[in-house]
């Protein structure tokens, strides 16, 4: 509970409609279905629909005072500011009285790798017996307390409220994803990170993003808000075999830690051995070397490991703890994930659903795959249409035969999603199968002993969105189903 007066001394201009010195606010909620007797209702203007149209009802809802960017003729006291979606987080961290600066804050962001390696440190912390808090795609967690979560970096309101819960656990550290549209949009601001990982920058999301150099700068916005604070110990973690790195390091004032594959990076892996049941390498840091015989598959995977060693390390991790996890993790759900079965078919449940990371994964089963390999893969509908054609390519041109079908399409023609796939193709080896659970029935009667199936795109989802409908489906349970038929 905040007194309104209180919280407003976080805002430096801002218009009233009455006084308000009693006002106490239980709860800030954005969405007014939310909103209970009490609460401060931001109205914030949205890409779909503008949140002041639903003042009214959240009044109605009991909210005690309203934040608009418009006079309202609502019977309660009205803040108006300039910019709501701007002041949201600054309201959110100080509701919450700033809980990311009681403990330490590791954000990762890139195009691929984000919940690989926030998993991965993860695992690090709890190894290293300490009470963590993640947040990502998956889910959010404190310790091994699970919450659904909507979207990769949530909004400001519910990432300060798990934050203040994690403060309450007492969590040695929270490790999240940082998506570009949260750092686009502000979601983080107020968030006291410590340590910053960029994992690499490739192509997606241009359906939100005007360009590149506009998805480039919103990653190297997390950089910035390490801010120029030398008294605390804080690093930025970057891989600087990506061609984004130099931008990247520029965003920051603070020291920065790198790491790839050559010794100019502070942490790096040589002797890399990609093989069929994971890989091996030595790991280099600053303190020692040591062997690393790791079940993650590719030379993705050695990235994502490199990137959260360091991160590990600069969080007081002993190399010995490191190096334990990095032996024996099985990776994350829906990543690379092995589907057994007594065929002799490699099946596996991937969720890339970038051109990079496709590209990635199935050069990773060509360096082991015996026989022939089969991808099964679609693209997601309201999302980047321009990545379409380049995952076919990439499809087609690595594996031997690939088996174009729906992935979420969300309020898109399924039939459509896979003409901009196709349309531009040159090769033939492909087939279109539009329902996914036949396209996965299909991949599996055609395979043979030896031969490799890659499920590719949606990884953990347990749902499919089509139209409006979010209907149940899970790649793994669909290809268990007919691996046992
Ligand atoms: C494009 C985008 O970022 N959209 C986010 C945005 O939604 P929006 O602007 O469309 O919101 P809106 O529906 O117009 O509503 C405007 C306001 O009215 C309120 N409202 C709305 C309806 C109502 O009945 N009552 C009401 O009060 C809403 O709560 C909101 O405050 O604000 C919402 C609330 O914070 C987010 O959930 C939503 O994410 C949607 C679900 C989404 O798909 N986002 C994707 C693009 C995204 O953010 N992805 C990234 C990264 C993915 C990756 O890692 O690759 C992520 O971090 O998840
Ligand atoms: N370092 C990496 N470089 C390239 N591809 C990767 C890397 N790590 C993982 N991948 C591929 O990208 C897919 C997604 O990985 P992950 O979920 O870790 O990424 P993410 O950045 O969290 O994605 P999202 O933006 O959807 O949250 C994996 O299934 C794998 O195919
Ligand atoms: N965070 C990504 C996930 C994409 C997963 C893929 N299955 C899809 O639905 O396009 C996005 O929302 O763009
Ligand atoms: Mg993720």
């Amino acid at each position: 509970m905040k007194n309104l007066k209180n919280l407003l001394k976080h805002i430096p201009s801002f218009q009233i409609n009455s006084l308000f010195d009693d006002v106490t606010i239980n709860s800030i909620e954005i969405d007014h279905r939310e909103v209970k007797p009490g609460s401060l209702f931001i109205c914030i203007k949205g890409f779909t629909v503008d949140g002041h149209q639903y003042a009214q009802s959240a009044y109605e809802n009991g909210a005690a005072a309203i934040l608009a960017e418009r006079e309202l003729d609502i019977e309660v006291p009205i803040i108006i500011v300039k910019d709501t979606s701007h002041v949201l987080p600054i309201i959110a961290n100080a509701f919450f009285d700033s809980p990311t600066r009681k403990f330490p804050l590791i954000g990762v962001t890139g195009t691929n790798g984000k919940t690989s390696v926030t998993h991965l440190i993860e695992e690090m912390f709890k190894r290293n017996q300490q009470k963590t808090g993640l947040i990502g795609t998956i889910e959010m967690r404190i310790n091994d307390h699970v919450t659904p979560v909507k979207n990769t970096t949530p909004d400001a309101i519910f990432l300060q409220k798990s934050f203040k819960e994690m403060e309450k656990e007492k969590v040695d550290a929270a490790i999240m994803e940082v998506s570009s549209h949260a750092l686009d949009q502000g979601r983080v601001h107020g968030c006291d990170f410590d340590i910053a990982v960029f994992t690499n920058l490739s192509q997606d999301h241009l359906d939100y993003h005007p360009s590149m150099d506009h998805y480039l700068f919103a990653k190297s916005l997390l950089f910035a808000q390490l801010g120029n604070d030398y008294k605390q110990r804080k690093f930025a973690i970057i891989n600087m075999d990506d061609s984004s790195s130099e931008f990247i390091t520029r965003a920051t004032a603070q020291p920065v830690i790198s790491y790839g594959l050559t010794d100019k990076a502070d942490f790096y892996a040589v002797n890399i051995e990609l093989k069929a049941d994971g890989v091996t390498f030595d790991l280099h840091t600053p303190a020692e070397t040591v062997k690393i015989n790791s079940k993650l598959m590719g030379l993705f995977s050695v990235y994502n490991m490199l990137a959260a060693a360091a991160a590990a390390y600069y969080s007081n991790i002993e190399i010995s703890v490191i190096k334990d996890v990095l032996d024996n993790t099985t990776g994350v759900k829906g990543r690379f994930q092995p589907i057994a079965n007594n065929r002799g078919i490699g099946l596996i449940v991937d969720y890339a659903h970038t051109p990079d990371s496709l590209e990635n994964v199935l050069t990773t089963v060509k360096t082991f795959c015996k026989g022939q390999i089969f991808v099964v893969v679609g693209c997601g509908g309201d999302r980047d249409k321009s990545k379409r054609p380049q995952m076919a390519g990439i499809a087609c041109e690595y594996a031997d035969k690939a088996i174009f079908t729906s992935d979420n399409p969300r309020s898109e023609s399924p039939e459509a999603i896979i003409d901009d796939m196709i349309s531009p193709l040159e090769a033939d080896n492909y087939q279109v199968v539009i329902d996914r659970k036949e396209a996965i029935q299909a991949a599996i009667d055609q395979a043979k002993r030896d031969d490799v199936i890659l499920i590719a795109g949606k990884g953990h989802e347990t749902y499919q969105i089509i139209g409006e409908r979010v209907l149940e489906f899970d790649d793994v349970k669909v290809a268990k189903q007919f691996l046992e038929d």
